[in-house]
């Protein structure tokens, strides 16, 4: 309308976040920072006419600012961990969120090995006791870190630049993440990437977690865990509150199960009193600092110029550097290929919980897969956004973006980080779904692991040898998608929401058995089905074959034929049972279903 003054887009901060990146904002736009932190009533006030949002890790940007900000366009976290910030209903309301991925990593490795320190060396009680005026050398004799033990869970970027630092402190480090590189990971002087979370316990001297907050990690570490430690162990959490059950590590420093502890950050920041985080903060063996991991000036001069340089990309029109939320397939040009990049993205999710979760060994950095496509999806001329569906789905339950940060740009450096390489085959069979024909199928096969791979190996070797690979097959129909075959098993299930997947003895009871189990803890079945081994061989004859996504290494030597029928011939009596489960279910359901009668493995996949 004639006379009208377009506004200054307004961009709403409120927490500190360093004037270094503010500044770059605040000529073209109107910037409302508010560095003492404003409360969740303000917040759904003030969200109503900005048009981007710019926080840290203490306002919670939930689904409901979100609604409330009708001009928002962007939400940026200066630093990495977005777990405050609903990014399903920010996607849903096509709000773009970005991070920085890489600002403060260093810092937070620093901080990581501040608290190795001063919690070998009674650092913080040393002060506090000084300050009172007292000289009691005598009860502060530490503990020295050099050859000794540290084991690290979550070998990522913080992971490894705290393994790098603390094998130049003359420490040994092992390493459990069944999502890391191998090659990479040995590059970096680890010396040993162990198969089983449980295997690293009772060597350490010190244990520090470097994973994100996700349903897989809470509580990862509990009371079971702490009593395999040596009682002289010390743990650290620079990661977040809650990988440790903050009451079991409560318990296990009041009885002497392990020695000490230094803690970043709670499960409630700061912690409420009468709480075991509270409980804690005070305790005699922690030394504690109040989330301080990301707090250095340099480290927020790079956050925040990183995600204001981004909020300024986002408001001119641009596209930003890290998206949390990219969109994996562009409009148009794909809009044929997203059903089957959307089957595709689940089986990757499918493998990852159901064959490589932290309990079970198959393991995803530096495997290799294969996808075959099968009948009119075999002459797709770009199927590039299928590959990044795959990588998507693979990372997805151990990323804490859920994987939504993959997107066609980025997916080949993501599966390159991962060591993992996907090998594509344009089948000309028809489809591979049995006596049936679909227009299109696509069948997954994760491949055995190139010799050398030590940790591979070993993982393997543990699981009597048939790790090495595994089969997916799936197809859609009328635009659903659906799992065709799960490794040796026919099934016929959509691949949504949450699935419970038990392998078991086929012998009548068992369905009961479950039930009854499940009725116990008062969870609801949405769908049922079991799946019997496959009859039909699973050859994928006429194709013709290319490696796309380069990985660690092309090593075609490796890429051994499935052990798929011989598990067939040794085992005739199993099934899969699959249930689709309204809502989520807990620890307490799984291990009773695992120690059930005749099932043989259970696993929890969320999609
Ligand atoms: N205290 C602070 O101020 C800071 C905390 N952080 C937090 O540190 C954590 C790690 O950050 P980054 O290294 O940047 O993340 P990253 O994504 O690079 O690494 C995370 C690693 O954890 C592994 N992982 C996931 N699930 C696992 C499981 N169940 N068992 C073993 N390993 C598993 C992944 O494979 C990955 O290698 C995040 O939670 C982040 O928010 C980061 C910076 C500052
Ligand atoms: O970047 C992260 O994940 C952090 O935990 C840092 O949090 P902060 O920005 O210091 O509130």
């Amino acid at each position: 309308m004639a006379g009208t003054i377009p506004h200054k887009p307004r961009i709403l901060v409120p927490e500190k976040v360093s004037q270094d990146g503010l500044a770059l904002l605040s000529g073209e736009y109107e910037v409302d920072s508010r560095p003492q932190g404003v409360s969740p009533e303000e917040l759904l006030t003030l969200i109503s006419d900005v048009d981007a949002l710019i926080v840290r890790s203490e306002t919670k940007v939930t689904a409901e600012v979100l609604r409330a900000g009708s001009r928002l366009r962007v939400v940026a976290r200066a630093g990495v961990g977005v777990d405050n910030i609903d990014v399903e209903a920010a996607t849903a309301g096509g709000i773009i969120v970005v991070n920085s991925p890489a600002g403060n990593i260093l810092a937070a490795a620093e901080h990581t090995v501040a608290l190795l320190l001063a919690t070998a060396r009674n650092v913080g009680r040393a002060d506090r006791i000084t300050k009172a005026g007292r000289w009691e050398r005598g009860k502060l004799v530490g503990v020295e870190v050099g050859r000794k033990t540290l084991g690290i869970v979550g070998l990522g970027k913080v992971g490894m630049k705290v393994a790098r630092m603390c094998i130049g402190l003359g420490m040994k480090v092992i390493a459990f993440d069944p999502y890391a590189n191998p090659d990479l990971v040995r590059q970096t002087g680890v010396e040993r990437l162990v198969p089983r979370l449980v295997d690293m316990l009772p060597e350490v001297d010190f244990l520090t977690i470097h994973t994100p907050l996700l349903a897989s990690t809470l509580d990862l570490i509990g009371a079971a865990e702490f009593s395999l430690m040596k009682p002289t162990a010390r743990v650290l959490n620079v990661a977040r509150g809650g990988v440790y059950n903050e009451a079991a590590l409560l318990d296990a420093l009041n009885n002497g199960v392990i020695a000490g502890a230094g803690l970043d950050v709670f499960t409630k920041e700061p912690p409420e009193q009468n709480t075991p985080a509270w409980e804690l903060v005070h305790h005699e063996k922690v030394i504690s600092t109040p989330h301080l991991g990301a707090s250095t000036v340099e480290a927020q001069e790079n956050v925040a110029v990183d995600v204001c340089t981004q909020v300024a990309a986002v408001l001119r029109g641009e596209l930003p550097t890290s998206a949390v939320n990219a969109p994996l397939i562009l409009p148009e040009e794909y809009r044929a290929l997203k059903p089957y990049a959307k089957l595709i993205e689940r089986m990757g999710g499918l493998y990852t919980q159901h064959f490589a979760s932290p309990t079970t060994p198959a393991g995803i950095g530096g495997r290799h897969f294969e996808l075959v496509y099968h009948g009119d999806l075999a002459g797709v001329s770009s199927s590039r956004p299928l590959l990044a569906a795959l990588v998507r789905g693979l990372v997805s339950p151990f990323s804490d973006t859920g994987g939504r940060h993959v997107n066609i740009v980025n997916a080949t450096a993501v599966a390159r980080e991962k060591g993992i390489v996907i090998r594509e085959t344009h089948a000309h069979s028809g489809s591979a779904t049995g006596g049936e024909v679909y227009a299109s199928s696509v069948t997954l096969r994760a491949l055995a692991v190139p010799e050398g791979t030590e940790s591979q190996q070993d993982r393997d070797k543990k699981d009597g040898g048939d790790a090495g690979s595994q089969v997916i097959e799936g197809y859609v129909s009328g635009n659903t998608a659906y799992i065709s075959r799960l490794d040796r098993f026919e099934a016929s299930f959509s691949p949504e929401g949450t699935l419970l997947i038990l392998h078991n003895h086929d012998e009548p009871g068992k369905i009961g058995g479950v039930g009854s189990v499940l009725g116990r803890h008062g969870v609801n079945i949405r769908f049922m089905q079991v799946a019997s081994l496959a009859k039909r061989p699973k050859s994928l004859e006429n194709g013709r074959s290319e490696v796309v996504v380069l990985g660690a290494r092309d090593d075609t030597q490796a890429m051994r034929a499935s052990s798929l029928e011989e598990g067939v011939k040794k085992n005739g009596n199993e099934a899969l049972m699959i249930l689709g489960i309204d809502g989520d279910v807990g620890k307490e359901v799984i291990e009773d279903l695992r120690t059930a009668e005749g099932i043989l493995n259970v696993s929890l996949v969320r999609l």
